[in-house]
């Protein structure tokens, strides 16, 4: 077999990481359990998060608070055949090729915290503890009305009432939650601690190089309310002509969208937000961008170029196909890892994206300009998009996109600049030069 690599470019078939959630509830662990496993998957690497919240209610009726109350032994027991059902699960996962299991629980005490060391260690995986503390009301408060909204626990209840049971419930989590112990028993552990989402982190003895990329990731997110504008490039001449690749200039209706663009973001971002522009370091996407307010910030940045289609760069979909047809059909039977002689494939420009993703969770609000399969790749990671649909989604061309980050997924509104572009789609098998998509993969 194939030895496994992927976007962080190491080897982890032998690597297997238990990612340990530790914190009161409404502190976003779960929040941080999703955004982990989704950098780790859109990178190729087998994450899956194990929610014992999930497995308590497999068993247990709708819970009140008392059921969470440490003198209650029923309740106790439920609690922990659940966090053990889930980490047998996980056990099982490992063996089938897992390298990322996310375990997202309370895990609130340090016996439940050595109990998840001991079982991984006996299977010989790491545990990385990851602890969010949050002594900021109102992010409290905002995560308890998102996870009285939302939870199961609470389908059907009156609002006013499940946040009432639901602090009931911190207070008695609280009664028993001991913080990561820095100083004593719990110096060996490798952890990592958060205050506030990303204000202050602490990090002890990280072993290796997949974990260091996890706690990296970690500490750079925040739960600061903010947005991610994407656009593509006006339409191009190249894409007048169905030419891909290249390094062309606008159309004149690509002009005009670069004209109209500066109104189109007003409307969506506002007048007073501070707004960063990033573009490629191609004629098409910098032109796009260059009548947008001076004030704005903008930069150009290698890694959002275009997808290199190597050898076929400056051709026609038909001539590939008269030229490399072994290539055409060998791309439209996988075109996410199809990489173009001499060029890129989707999982290569995902790859040289993962600092694009870094500073993007870093940053506030930004407006990226930049390409057909760039855009699909960013696109893919914000709203969870697999990798055999991704490549053939639809990106109209003259369309801002806004997406937002929410506590559970991602919010998305697309203005259309009402400027006519060609159709740029192409579906599996076609050659033709501006082909309509068809609408259920947009
Ligand atoms: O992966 P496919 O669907 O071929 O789309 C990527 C192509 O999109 C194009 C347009 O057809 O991008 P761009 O918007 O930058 O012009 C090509 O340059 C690029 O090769």
């Amino acid at each position: 077999m194939p030895r496994l690599t992927n976007g962080l470019g190491v080897q982890v078939e032998d690597t297997h990481i238990c990612v340990v959630m530790v914190g009161l509830p409404a502190r976003g662990k779960s929040y941080i359990a999703q955004k982990a496993q989704r950098y780790l998957q859109w990178l190729s690497v087998p994450a899956a998060t194990f929610n014992v919240g999930n497995y308590r209610r497999k068993d247990a009726a709708q819970p009140t608070a008392d059921f969470f109350d440490t003198n209650n032994a029923a309740g106790e027991r439920t609690r922990r055949a659940a966090a053990e059902a889930a980490v047998a699960d996980m056990m099982k996962w490992f063996k089938s090729g897992g390298v990322v299991g996310i375990l997202d629980a309370t895990n609130s005490t340090k016996e439940r915290r050595r109990w998840v060391l001991e079982t991984c260690q006996k299977e010989g995986i790491e545990t990385i503890f990851v602890e969010s503390k949050c002594d900021d009301e109102e992010l409290i408060m905002a995560n308890i009305r998102d996870v009285k909204t939302t939870s199961p626990d609470y389908q059907g209840q009156d609002p006013e009432e499940a946040a009432q049971d639901f602090r009931n419930r911190i207070r008695n989590y609280e009664k028993i939650y001991v913080s990561i112990d820095e100083d004593g028993d719990e110096s060996e552990m490798t952890y990592l601690k958060m205050m506030n989402v990303g204000r202050q982190v602490i990090i002890n003895r990280i072993q290796d190089y997949l974990e260091s990329r996890i706690v990296y990731y970690l500490m750079n997110l925040h739960i600061r309310p903010r947005s991610v504008w994407l656009s593509r490039h006006g339409e191009s001449m190249y894409n007048l002509d169905g030419r891909i690749g290249g390094d062309a200039q606008l159309s004149p209706r690509g002009e005009q969208y670069a004209l109209k663009l500066p109104e189109l973001v007003r409307k969506s971002v506002g007048d007073d937000r501070p707004l960063t522009v990033w573009t490629s370091t191609l004629k098409r996407t910098i032109a796009t961008a260059r009548h947008l307010p001076k004030h704005y910030n903008q930069l150009q940045w290698k890694a959002l170029d275009e997808l290199d289609s190597g050898v076929c760069d400056g051709m026609t979909y038909q001539e590939i196909k008269d030229y490399y047809p072994d290539d055409f059909r060998a791309r439209d039977e996988d075109k996410y890892n199809y990489r173009y002689r001499g060029g890129e494939s989707y999982r290569d420009v995902v790859i040289r994206l993962e600092p694009i993703i870094m500073e993007l969770e870093r940053s506030e609000d930004i407006l990226i300009v930049t390409h057909q399969a760039v855009l699909r790749c960013i696109y893919a990671y914000f709203m969870k998009k697999d990798q055999e649909k991704s490549p053939w989604m639809h990106v109209p061309l003259h369309t801002l996109i806004k997406l937002t980050p929410r506590a559970y997924g991602t919010e998305e509104v697309r203005y259309p600049a009402g400027i006519d572009a060609v159709s740029t789609w192409r579906g599996k098998g076609s050659t033709a030069k501006h082909e309509d998509p068809v609408p259920e993969v947009i």
